[in-house]
């Protein structure tokens, strides 16, 4: 479990990148922090694993104070995939997601095994092990940033646009893939996007961040579309809704109204039959 207890960030040049935010998040369960460019989300992730310092409030991982956890033990226990997944250059795709085991203390065959595993699990094809990064497409690289993320075996995966840079065929191929790991592995995720379609695909909660770094939502997918809390959340829910292509299946009540992932969005009921 996360907690961000009245959080806010403040950069030195005066910029407020968060003002005031207060969030729990349930173990195993996968929240998306979801709002237009500068709203602060990276900001809140990175408190997560102090790559950022609150200058207000506080976070905690499991009851625990993160500003009391060692820096470097902190980030070595909690998965991060970033966009352009971050890979060592110079190092083979095993390689890479060997590190981190290894950095944790596990010998060389079990950081191999573990490796091994999570390549596996991500679908990466085993003739791209031995490639280095720069020989593989955005997809793989990005596959491989997960695996690595995965080979310590984490509770909490801190995912910041893991797929903003990838085609979209792709990007829809790697959040199938993460919903079934996170079916699997009920890991504490905590993701960000800027794409409202991918929060709606991959959270159980959704927060919606407006610019200043203040909610203007915390709910799940079905609440936000459903009852958007104002304006703010309508107009970014409202930017690709004409896509959103809602369609009509028949029930027991009268016809459900699906979204284009197939989630249930309200029934309309049946009119009475004539005799
Ligand atoms: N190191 C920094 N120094 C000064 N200002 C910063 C710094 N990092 C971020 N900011 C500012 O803080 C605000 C929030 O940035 P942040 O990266 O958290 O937003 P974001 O919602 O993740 O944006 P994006 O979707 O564009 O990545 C922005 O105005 C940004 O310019």
């Amino acid at each position: 479990m996360i907690e961000f207890q009245h959080v806010g960030k403040d950069y030195p040049d005066g910029t407020r990148a968060v003002g005031d935010v207060s969030l729990s998040l349930e173990a195993g369960s996968c929240t998306v922090l979801v709002g237009s460019s500068g709203s602060g989300k990276t900001t809140l992730l990175r408190m997560v694993n102090r790559m950022v310092e609150p200058s207000r409030g506080r976070v905690l991982v499991d009851g625990r104070a993160v500003r009391e956890a060692n820096p470097v033990q902190l980030r070595r226990e909690i998965g991060y995939v970033m966009q352009g997944s971050g890979l060592l250059p110079h190092r083979t795709v095993l390689a890479n997601v060997e590190t981190v085991p290894l950095l944790r203390g596990e010998s060389k065959q079990e950081s191999r095994r573990r490796a091994l595993l999570q390549l596996e699990r991500v679908g990466l094809d085993p003739l791209s092990y031995s490639r280095y990064p720069g020989q593989l497409s955005g997809g793989q690289q990005q596959r491989v940033g997960v695996a690595r993320a995965l080979a310590s075996d984490p509770d909490v995966l801190l995912m910041d646009e893991p797929f903003g840079a990838v085609d979209p065929l792709v990007r829809a191929e790697l959040q199938a893939q993460l919903r079934a790991l996170q079916d699997e592995l009920k890991k504490t995720i905590l993701f960000v996007t800027h794409d409202m379609d991918e929060a709606l695909l991959l959270a159980d909660r959704i927060v919606v961040l407006r610019p200043g770094g203040e909610i203007a939502q915390d709910a799940t997918p079905e609440e936000i579309v459903s009852a958007p809390a104002d304006d703010f959340v309508r107009g970014f829910l409202g930017l690709d809704s004409a896509q959103r292509a809602l369609h009509l299946q028949p029930g027991a009540a009268g016809d459900v109204v699906l979204d284009r992932f197939g989630r249930p969005l309200g029934v309309v009921p049946r009119a009475p039959q004539e005799s």
